[in-house]
């Protein structure tokens, strides 16, 4: 078995927007599906993002399936256009838990352009943030545009930014065919409703 057989989500987006704080929030429920899953994160420079997943998983997910990956200058370069060190990962992975089932991928902060190889994510999740400006999803970046689903996280901060909802949810319908979720990583608002896209359209597929 090789990482062909794995399920491979990946979470891509802005800094800061909320993806490692989305991983927190889904895998748990996967877990509770009783999945074994493993986690990358790739990032510039520092194992940051991957020391905090260790963190919130340590007993939960053996400390070998959640790894950082080191990109260099560009992650987005690391996740389109040669994924081979992440590959090589995912296949470290198998080699350490044969009945791994799902590999969740984040890709540490880079521009509106960053989507993923189709070979190394088979379902590619973009995370923006309310509070980067209701103009994001009309800005029709790659992500937002391509990506299978578009979360639009920190809901709750609407009001203190001047951002529309109702304008960010009509733009990004405009823009993109897929469905779109709203979420607030500190309340959990959205949260199923992500999980229950994969399940759908990566686990039971
Ligand atoms: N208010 C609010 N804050 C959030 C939410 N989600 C994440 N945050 C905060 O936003 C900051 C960035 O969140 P991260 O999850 O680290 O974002 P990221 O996209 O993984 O960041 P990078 O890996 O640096 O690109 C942290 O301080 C989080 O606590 C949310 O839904 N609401």
């Amino acid at each position: 078995m090789n990482y062909r057989d794995v399920a491979k989500v990946g979470i891509g987006g802005p800094v800061g927007s909320g993806k490692t704080s989305l991983i927190k929030e889904i895998v748990p429920h996967l877990l509770e599906d009783e999945l074994d899953v493993g986690i990358i994160a790739n990032d510039i420079l520092t194992q940051e993002d991957a020391q905090a997943l260790k963190a919130a998983f340590a007993g939960d997910i053996p400390d070998e399936l959640v790894q950082g990956v080191e990109t260099g200058a560009c992650p987005h370069t690391g996740i389109r256009e040669d994924p081979s060190m992440n590959l090589e990962k995912i296949n470290e992975f198998v080699d350490i838990e044969p009945k791994l089932d799902l590999v969740v991928l984040e890709s540490g902060g880079d521009n509106l352009a960053a989507t993923f190889n189709p070979e190394l994510a088979d379902y590619f999740i973009y995370v923006i943030s309310v509070a980067e400006g209701d103009d994001i999803p009309r800005k029709r970046g790659p992500g937002v545009v391509e990506a299978d689903l578009l979360v639009i996280n920190k809901t709750e901060l609407a009001p203190y930014v001047d951002a529309d909802l109702e304008v960010m949810d009509r733009d990004a319908h405009e823009v993109r065919d897929g469905p779109v979720v709203f979420t607030d990583c500190k309340t959990g608002e959205g949260i199923d409703a992500v999980v229950e896209h994969i399940r759908e359209q990566v686990l039971f597929a």
